[in-house]
């Protein structure tokens, strides 16, 4: 057994086995562990005495389902201490009520019936996050456990961070909101290796890049003959993710008749192929993500109400780059690191007039910007130390207008460059201003370098 930890702990709940259960296995790595069977008692311990995390529990049996003596004691708690540690103790079954908890303050929850080890494993958590926050050493923990190495060290990345973690394992559906290249795709993946379908596939759909005519076909899969170049069944993306994760990047660029046929499928949880009639249950966790303000697409009845609602259970906004600042050195330390190994260069630091350069520059572009940046300044640099000239390369596309001579990936650089500035940076719409699918537009970033 590792060194006991202090704390006092504080157990909620009206079924006296609960309590002496949770209470035995508590002590023996708390310094106190009270417990109550009567929460109209919870007003007067939390008021006199200081508890470090609270158990309470979400079903009293006066309210036996819905969980809302749960979330009344919760608010009440978080009145008299906003900085209390509370885990809520749940029902299974009840885990979108949970998480519901957890946005209305709750620290985490433990399933019942429990695991001990579970139990522990959270209360211990809650514990060190109330008390030891400032000791921690500095990579988030999350980076490791799920093997993806997500850079950031920032207030606002972190409780990204500490969001996604919590809500891994709970299969609630997630939203993520973010400008393009600021990690949606990477913080996906995340959550799905952290989650309980960790070793099942992470499917990644880019609803942009699909056409109209191919967009059931491609989700939904087709029976042979349903069109004229079906020559044999085809699954789809749906089935492809069967007990993963399915992530539909750029859900708010899908037309509404499509946005219909998607909320069949999520209401179903099962898709009918094209062509076919019978529909095929599919049990896939569902992560979307968007650069658009979906709430105000909603408002303009250009977004479904009810498919916003079906998706959004959780939303974990990715604040751009340029709103965590801290984090854009450590980023580009990280992609010095790779790029130099990648292509055998002996770079190894950033010139301190860099580093300032890199902090100032408010990267539109984001991560994916940085990364750029970086990548190229590793190839073109000379010495061990990158100075500024080979991060802010002068690139005469910026500074010239359009027609600059007759060069055609010159000129096709230039005009890929315009439509970018002209949409902001938003990848979907500068594609369609230049006519090309995002993937393709997507290519030609890649090989520009922009
Ligand atoms: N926190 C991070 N740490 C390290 N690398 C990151 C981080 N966030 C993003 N990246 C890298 O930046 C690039 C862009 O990230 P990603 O594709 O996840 O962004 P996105 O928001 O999904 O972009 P888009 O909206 O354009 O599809 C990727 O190469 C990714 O690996």
């Amino acid at each position: 057994m590792t060194t006991p930890l202090q704390g006092k702990i504080l157990i909620v709940d009206d079924d006296m086995d609960v309590l002496r259960a949770a209470r035995l296995l508590l002590k023996r790595h708390f310094e106190q562990v009270d417990f109550e069977r009567n929460p109209q008692k919870i007003p007067y311990l939390v008021t006199n005495f200081e508890y470090d995390v609270i158990l309470l529990d979400m079903n009293f049996t006066r309210d036996l389902s819905s969980g809302k003596e749960g979330f009344e004691w919760l608010d009440r708690i978080l009145d008299v201490r906003p900085d209390a540690a509370v885990v809520m103790f749940t029902a299974y079954g009840d885990v979108e009520m949970a998480v519901r908890a957890i946005k209305a303050g709750a620290t985490d929850f433990v399933l019942k019936p429990w695991e001990n080890e579970k139990l522990l494993a959270t209360m211990q958590a809650a514990y060190s996050k109330k008390t030891g926050l400032k000791d921690k050493p500095a990579p988030p923990p999350a980076t490791s456990q799920s093997g993806i190495n997500i850079i950031g060290s920032s207030p606002s990345m972190m409780q990204v961070l500490d969001t996604a973690e919590r809500v891994a394992s709970t299969d609630a559906n997630v939203l993520i909101l973010g400008e393009n290249g600021t990690g949606k795709d990477m913080l996906a993946r995340h959550i799905h290796q952290l989650s309980q379908r960790g070793k099942k596939p992470f499917v990644s759909v880019d609803l942009g890049a699909i056409s109209e005519t191919l967009f059931e076909s491609e989700l939904f899969g087709h029976v042979k003959g349903a069109f004229t170049d079906a020559r044999e069944d085809r699954s789809g993306r749906f089935e492809e993710a069967a007990n993963g994760t399915i992530f539909l990047d750029e859900i708010g660029n899908i037309s509404l008749p499509f946005q219909a046929k998607l909320l069949t499928v999520l209401q179903n949880r099962a898709v009918t192929k094209v062509g076919s009639n019978k529909a095929v249950p599919v049990d896939v966790r569902l992560i979307c993500a968007t650069n658009r303000d979906i709430v105000q697409l909603a408002a303009q009845h250009l977004f479904r109400q009810d498919l916003l609602y079906r998706i959004n259970t959780i939303e974990i906004q990715l604040p751009p780059l340029r709103e965590r600042k801290e984090d854009i050195i450590p980023l580009a330390e990280h992609f010095l690191h790779v790029y130099a190994s990648k292509y055998k260069r002996p770079v190894s630091s950033l010139h301190e007039s860099l580093v300032q350069q890199l902090q100032q520059h408010d990267w539109p572009g984001n991560i994916r910007e940085l990364q750029h940046a970086m990548e190229r300044a590793v190839i073109l640099s000379q010495g061990k130390t990158l100075l500024p000239k080979d991060v802010f390369v002068k690139n005469p596309v910026q500074d010239q207008s359009f027609n600059t001579g007759y060069n055609l990936e010159e000129m096709e650089r230039n005009i890929i460059t315009q439509a970018m500035k002209k949409c902001n940076g938003n990848i979907t719409e500068a594609a369609k201003e230049l006519g090309l699918s995002r993937a393709a537009l997507y290519r030609r970033l890649e090989k520009y370098n922009i």
